[in-house]
């Protein structure tokens, strides 16, 4: 059996961890579908492609607000997808390309399970191989969840892996969920032409944002799908190319393609994690501690397959701490998890960080909102923004920042500041009145909304 120094499943994430600092250790990497993992594949970045043609789109249709005629005549579906995943998939390629011609590192096409302690089976195309490694680092992520209705009903249905690479958009898309994948896909398909249904079993969509902008995003795109809220799939039924979805109040959905985007799973039930002693948690996240080390000894984990929040810029993160952590054993260091900001690529778009109002109600501390809306600074007149705004939440007394939300153009980016504050411990009123904000810059909001705390 082939010993080496150190495996690693997965090469999303996972890919990252084996830097130059490697190169004297005999390193394998093992991937099962693509290099680049999610992200890079049919995750964050095509879905931001596709999400900034739509948004393009979106300018050309609204146009006239600004008192310019044009008109929207065609997104020519095959040729964005065909755009963004030449590019994408070219990505891919080199990076595995990269990884296949290291003289160090051995690349495993195939599925791994462990066999033991820090032995592991990969399945291949062409058989199966018997490894180990005195350390493993597991970042074999997730996929999505799939509803009983969907699966039992032997139908059709796309989710973000496959939805994103279609032949052509359909004419009425169903999506099942109401959250990131929904309300990102959503604008993408609509721009692309289809009509779209959402059936989101919550009340609101988006619904784990702070309640503001939970509320104000589901009103403002009430006018351009058919919300289906508080309701659940109860049966999927038709053919395919002409599905039916009988809800749980008797009420039926016709689309030509069902997306499901009720969240995903991550991949811990694949790797027969028992054989090798690594613990999970109820919802089957591997359990890691501060260290990113599981519960058997040389095994690490990082990403969406442990994550308590399962973004790209967390995974990348933790595969430096791990990273870190395998060639320092005596020096390690921890992934903080205190201050994660999130973005939703939507239109508008939205940004968070830190704790929502209604977390800082349900734990009973004491805050203080502040807010502005775009319409009230001098770049949101140049936009007509009628909806865009930030909202703040402090401590009284200290100004410490609890937690902030934006809904608006560039929301992901105008956040930046506050993850800075938080990240730093500035408070609130030393980061409206130290730095120069920029006039007439749209971060104006973001001023205005901290001087508008009353601390
Ligand atoms: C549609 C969509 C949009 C997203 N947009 C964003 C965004 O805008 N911003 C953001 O921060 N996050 C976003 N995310 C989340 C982000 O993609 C993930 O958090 C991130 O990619 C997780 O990285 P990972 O390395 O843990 O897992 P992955 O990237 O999923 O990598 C895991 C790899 O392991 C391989 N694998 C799995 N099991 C095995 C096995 N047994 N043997 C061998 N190989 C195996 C898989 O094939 C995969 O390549 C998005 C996710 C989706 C689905
Ligand atoms: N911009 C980003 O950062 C981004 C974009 C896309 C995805 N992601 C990541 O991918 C993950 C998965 O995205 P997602 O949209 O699938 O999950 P999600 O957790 O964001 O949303 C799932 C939604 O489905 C609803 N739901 C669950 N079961 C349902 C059912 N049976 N019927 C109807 N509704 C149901 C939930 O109430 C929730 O609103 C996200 O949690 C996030 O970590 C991030």
């Amino acid at each position: 059996m082939r010993h080496h120094d150190l495996v690693v499943i997965g090469a999303g994430s996972g890919n990252a961890v084996m830097d130059e600092s490697f190169a004297d250790l005999d390193v394998a990497i093992v991937e099962e579908r693509w290099f680049g993992g999610t992200c890079l594949n049919s995750g964050c970045i095509p879905s931001k492609m596709l999400a900034y043609t739509a948004q393009v789109a979106r300018t050309v249709r609204e146009a006239g607000a600004y008192d310019v005629d044009a008109e929207l005549r065609a997104v020519r579906w095959r040729q964005v997808r065909d755009r963004v995943f030449e590019r994408l998939d070219a990505q891919r390629d080199s990076g595995r390309r990269a990884r296949v011609q290291q003289d160090s590192v051995t690349v495993y096409e195939g599925r791994a399970r462990f066999t033991g302690p820090k032995s592991l089976r990969i399945d291949r195309a062409d058989g199966a191989v018997d490894i180990s490694a005195a350390q493993i680092v597991i970042a074999a992520g997730g996929r999505p969840a799939i509803p009983g209705p969907v699966a039992e009903s032997g139908l059709p249905y796309e989710t973000s892996d496959t939805v994103m690479r279609i032949d052509a958009p359909p004419r009425h898309l169903a999506i099942l969920g109401g959250g990131y994948i929904a309300a990102e896909l959503a604008e993408v398909f609509a721009a692309a032409g289809s009509s779209v249904t959402v059936v989101e079993k919550e009340e609101r969509l988006l619904g784990p944002q702070d309640e503001t902008v939970a509320e104000r995003f589901t009103e403002l795109v009430r006018s351009r799908y058919d919300l289906r809220l508080g309701r659940e799939l109860t049966a999927l039924d038709g053919s395919p190319g002409a599905l039916r979805l009988t809800l749980d109040d008797g009420s039926t959905v016709e689309a030509d393609m069902l997306l499901v985007a009720v969240g995903r799973v991550p991949n811990s039930d694949r790797l027969n994690l028992d054989a090798a002693g690594v613990a999970t948690h109820d919802d089957g996240r591997v359990r890691v501690d501060r260290h990113q080390r599981t519960t058997a000894d040389g095994v690490f984990a990082l990403g969406d397959i442990c994550s308590p929040v399962p973004l790209k810029h967390v995974a990348n993160r933790e595969a430096a701490v791990v990273a870190h952590n395998l060639r320092h054993p005596d020096d390690l260091v921890a992934a903080d998890h205190g201050v994660v900001p999130a973005a939703v690529f939507t239109q508008p778009q939205i940004a968070s960080v830190g704790a929502t109002e209604q977390e800082c109600r349900d734990r009973g501390l004491d805050y203080r909102v502040g807010t502005a809306g775009y319409g009230d600074v001098a770049y949101g007149w140049a936009m007509e923004d009628t909806t865009g705004f930030c909202k703040v939440l402090a401590e009284p007394g200290t100004g410490r920042l609890l937690g902030a939300h934006v809904m608006g153009a560039e929301a992901s980016t105008l956040i930046q500041p506050l993850v800075l504050a938080m990240t730093l411990d500035i408070d609130a009123t030393t980061l409206a009145k130290s730095p120069y904000w920029i006039h007439p810059a749209l971060t104006e909001v973001v001023e205005n909304a901290l001087l508008d705390l009353d601390l």
